[in-house]
């Protein structure tokens, strides 16, 4: 279990983590989302003690980073493609690691065979690609065998094979019931992977629900119907939100699952009724559109952040 308590964070006058209070548990895969600069790395930084917050405590099991007793056994953490030195083999920066924490050799052959490195283990580190240093960061992280796993952007530099294969890892960590807390500025990747979302922009927290929920947020139904203001007038009745829209009803609120039931109940036809959504990039737009300083691309193809124009100015 992590905690967030009021975590602010402040560089001079900018807040880089403004407030941030929830907490990510056990079992499921929770996405930290937030567009570049939105605070994610910088909270990450803090729940691990690399930053210190300004105010506000970051907890792992219920105490600060640094008060952990077996920090490796507690939790993992990817935090950059910075493993070891670059004139290190693989197997023995992960030996020197494993050592230094107490653990075998053989923990060592598990990890690199988990995460596909097997066979390149005696290469320098130096020789490595992004995405195989990401793999070796994955590694280290999983040495511990620790029930907390902290990921910042472990999909960045991978192939489509292995972005696939984090992906999962990572559910198959949570299904394990580990804590598994991964940040991403790509809302595509995220809703492909995690139970939970925690959306951050500017340092605050503005969604913390889960993905199935924040997918429902926006449904909405259109109708046609011989009978447009009689059924208007008892869906609204029910309590339903209802627009004319050309020939067609567009119908809000939590009850639109019931519209068949009420108009059969009133005898009313219905000739057409489709359920539609706002998609998860519409909603996650639309949550991030007054405070974003970067835009992650919203393809999510590329990934590539671009200036965002603000939209009231
Ligand atoms: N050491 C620092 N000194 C001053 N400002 C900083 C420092 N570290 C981060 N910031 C600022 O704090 C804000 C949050 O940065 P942070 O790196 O946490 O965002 P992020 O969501 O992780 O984004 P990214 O995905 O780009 O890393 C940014 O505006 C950044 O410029």
């Amino acid at each position: 279990m992590i905690t967030f308590d009021s975590v602010t964070k402040t560089y001079g006058a900018k807040r880089a983590v403004d407030g941030l209070s929830t907490e990510i548990g056990p079992g499921r895969v929770t996405g930290f989302l937030g567009p570049n600069g939105a605070g994610k790395s910088t909270t990450m930084r803090i729940l691990l003690g690399l930053d210190r917050a300004t105010s506000g405590a970051a907890l792992i099991d219920g105490r600060p980073y640094h008060q952990l007793r077996c920090q490796l056994r507690t939790v993992g953490a990817l935090l950059e493609a910075r493993a070891g030195h670059p004139g290190q083999p693989a197997r023995s920066h992960l030996l020197g690691m494993a050592r230094s924490n107490g653990m075998g050799r053989r923990r060592v052959g598990e990890v690199l065979a988990a995460v596909g490195l097997s066979e390149v283990a005696g290469a320098r580190i130096g020789t490595f690609s992004l995405g195989m240093r990401q793999r070796l960061g994955i590694a280290t992280a999983l040495l511990g065998d620790p029930p907390v796993l902290i990921l910042d952007e472990p999909v960045n530099g991978l192939d489509p094979e292995g972005v696939t294969w984090i992906r999962t890892l990572m559910r198959s960590l949570a299904a394990e019931g580990r804590t598994v807390f991964v940040s991403s500025h790509l809302l595509s990747e995220m809703a492909a992977t995690a139970d939970h979302l925690v959306i951050l922009s500017r340092g605050r927290l503005l969604a913390d629900r889960p993905l199935t929920e924040l997918l429902n947020v926006s449904r909405r139904a259109e109708l046609r119907t011989p009978s447009p203001a009689l059924l208007s007038r008892v869906l609204s009745e029910a309590g339903l939100s209802v627009d004319a829209v050309g020939d067609r009803l567009r119908v809000t609120g939590e009850r639109i699952e019931e519209i068949g039931a009420i108009a059969r109940e009133n005898e009313i036809q219905l000739d057409e009724l489709t359920f539609s959504g706002e998609s998860l990039e519409d909603v996650y737009r639309r949550l991030t559109a007054d405070s974003v300083e970067f835009r992650a691309d919203a393809q999510g193809a590329q990934g590539a952040p671009v200036m965002a124009h603000h939209p009231h100015s």
